[in-house]
């Protein structure tokens, strides 16, 4: 594997990845050991990884402990202000400081931020529909603008940026009104992807990558095009959905190739990113030649 691995690294030293890591891909201390060799691994190989980490279940374990109920409408949690106190709480305080952690257990490599931090994120409200009908989701945000000289200052004196997927709302004048708002992590970092130039956007999660009739296992997809996905988007469900939407937003933003990785098996990351067949499924876009495949 480490020779196959070679031309690989050769292409993608000195390039920036943006690597999501999902909060159903965290479940045993083993993993996220695992995890953060991968991510130091690949700062040694001279590639910059940027750290974007998710934290659903662990939101929902501590809204358990306080009584609050959890809902989601079309993948996203419909989070009232009492349930942003603790997302806020549960992914800057406790998801990413462990993170953090576990990656400086192997040198002074990583720096925690949140989107509100150095004006990372701007946010805007955003509803979704679900079976044709409009759902509001209280203080849920997508990211309408990206300030990422905090992160490239991180990584250009050689830090390992990890950040949550909170972020300020704007108004329509792009001035903050004060609310922070609960961002999806799988679009917050498609939307830091394509703002650094990513060469990749790899998202760590729970399964072994896209099924085109889920949950038929022989249904997986190795690889698509923006298109074929575009036409695929309507047909999925739960967390599947704003997983795939940050896969086309980012290659449609750019970024040559967004992956779908399964984060139950130790070191998958790296078989994905430095050999030929790879695992998982990748997305490409429309234009072949900006794939770089
Ligand atoms: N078409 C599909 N292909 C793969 N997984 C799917 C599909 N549709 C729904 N899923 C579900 O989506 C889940 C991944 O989303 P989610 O639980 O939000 O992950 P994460 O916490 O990593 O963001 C999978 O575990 C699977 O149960
Ligand atoms: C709006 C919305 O749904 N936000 C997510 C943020 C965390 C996240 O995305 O975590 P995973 O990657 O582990 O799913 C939530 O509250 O669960």
């Amino acid at each position: 594997m480490l020779i196959e691995a070679l031309p690989w690294i050769q292409r993608f030293s000195g390039t920036t990845m943006v690597i999501k890591y999902g909060g159903n891909a965290m479940v045993s201390e083993p993993l996220r050991r695992a995890f953060a060799e991968d991510i130091v691994f690949l700062h040694h190989c001279g590639i910059h990884p940027v750290v974007v980490h998710g934290g659903g279940p662990q939101i929902n374990t501590m809204l358990d402990r306080l009584g609050i109920a959890s809902e989601f409408a079309g993948g996203l949690r419909v989070t009232t202000a009492e349930a942003m106190e603790v997302v806020r709480m549960v992914l800057t305080g406790q998801v990413g400081r462990e993170l953090v952690g576990l990656l400086n257990g192997h040198g002074p490599y990583a720096v925690g931020m949140s989107g509100e931090d150095a004006a990372l994120f701007r946010a805007r409200r955003t509803g979704t529909e679900v079976d044709g009908q409009p759902v509001d989701l209280g203080l849920v945000g997508e990211v309408t603008g990206v300030n990422p000289t905090a992160i490239r200052d991180l990584v250009d004196n050689g830090r390992i940026p990890v950040v949550s997927s909170v972020a300020p709302e704007v108004d329509a004048a792009g001035q903050p009104t004060g609310d922070v708002l609960n961002v999806n992590a799988d679009t917050a970092a498609a939307a830091l992807a394509v703002a650094l130039g990513a060469s990749k956007l790899v998202v760590l999660t729970d399964v072994e990558g896209l099924y085109s009739n889920w949950p038929d296992r022989t249904s997986l997809v190795s690889s698509l095009g923006a298109g074929e996905l575009r036409g695929l988007l309507p047909t999925l469900e739960s967390g599947m959905i704003p997983k795939m939407a940050a896969c086309l937003q980012a290659v449609d933003g750019g970024v040559p190739q967004a992956h779908i990785v399964d984060g139950r098996e130790p070191h998958s990351m790296l078989l994905e990113i430095f050999t030929t067949a790879g695992v998982g499924t990748q997305v490409l876009p429309d234009d072949p030649d900006r794939s770089g495949a």
